[in-house]
């Protein structure tokens, strides 16, 4: 029987996979009226165009993976780079499936390693939770028409993984103009444009040339300038941890920046972030606020069954 998703995991992880009742509900299927389309650009590879003009939080595309692989699998050396291990695993999809992987494309690696350079180029991080299990959250999943989309360093859509669903979502988190280029972020943005473009290189092997940073020296400057601020904070943000000198006005200046820098996710974390700190001052109103605009930029962002809304 040909397999609808290969999921690379041990054993036991896959039996538990295969037991979900998620699996029981039908395939849930994009509206028929997608808003993209696929085209060649001239100097990307494929790219995802709006073939009509999108709403902010619209629904964009939704897809399965074809392939799920649990990110710290440990796969032997050999295996890795002659593909003997993704080749067998692979053989479990339609020819139609396998055709549409080997189709992907390779930014690493020679022919002998494609199935592998593949997967690197294609690959982005899902967590599979909430599962009742004891199922790690660390995998990776190749959406075939998803990962068409390119990376810019202002990207106008976000990519949700919906567990429930087990499908790969992208919402506009801006509007986006018939004929614009629909992009999504690959790499940490709150950093500067070197460090940005030293990682997409690494990882990606292409030279990033969006609007952000081909700035002029000057404007460049001021991008960095922005982007380093809110880069600081990250670590705080994660730890839910305030310096004794940061003010609502602060976050504010930095909510103002992710706006201008076209920061849509990092805005929607500043503002839980914001919430916090409200509250640690007493400022209830102002609490309630960055609360409410939080639980309305998660809402663009994954959509309405976007676990941060919880
Ligand atoms: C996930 S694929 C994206 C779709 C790809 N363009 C294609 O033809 O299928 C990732 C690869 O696309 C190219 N790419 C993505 N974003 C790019 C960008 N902003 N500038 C140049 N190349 C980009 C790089 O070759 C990268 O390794």
């Amino acid at each position: 029987m040909d397999a609808a998703i290969v999921i690379l995991d041990h054993l036991d992880n896959i039996r538990e996979i295969s037991r979900w009742d998620l699996w029981k509900r039908p395939e849930p299927v994009p509206a028929p009226d997608l808003p993209f389309v696929l085209e060649e650009s001239s100097t990307k590879g494929m790219q995802m165009v709006a073939r009509r003009s999108i709403q902010q939080g619209e629904l964009i595309a939704l897809e399965r993976p074809l392939v799920v692989s649990r990110t710290d699998i440990a796969i032997a050396e050999d295996q890795s780079t002659t593909g003997v291990f993704y080749r067998a695993a692979l053989s479990g999809l339609s020819a139609e499936k396998r055709r549409t992987f080997l189709s992907l494309c390779n930014s690493f690696g020679s022919e002998e390693e494609r199935l592998v350079g593949i997967l690197n180029t294609n690959c982005c991080t899902i967590p599979l939770a909430p599962s009742p299990s004891g199922i790690p959250t660390a995998y990776s999943g190749l959406f075939p028409t998803l990962c068409r989309a390119n990376h810019d360093c202002a990207p106008n859509a976000n990519f949700f993984f919906n567990p429930q669903s087990f499908t790969g979502q992208f919402h506009a988190v801006r509007p986006i103009a018939k004929g614009e280029e629909i992009t999504v972020l690959y790499s940490e943005l709150a950093a500067s444009r070197q460090e940005r473009r030293a990682e997409l290189l690494q990882h990606y092997k292409f030279v990033c040339e969006c609007k952000t940073c081909s700035l002029p020296p000057a404007l460049a400057e001021l991008s960095d300038t922005r982007r380093r601020a809110i880069g600081d904070l990250i670590p705080l943000m994660h730890q839910g941890t305030y310096a004794d000198d940061m003010t609502i006005a602060h976050l504010d200046e930095l909510l103002d920046w992710a706006t201008i820098e076209g920061l849509y996710a990092l805005y929607a974390e500043l503002l839980v972030y914001g919430y916090g700190l409200a509250i640690k001052l007493d400022l209830h109103v102002q609490a309630q606020k960055w609360s409410r605009m939080a639980a309305a930029a998660f809402k663009i962002l994954d959509g309405a069954d976007s676990p941060r809304l919880n």
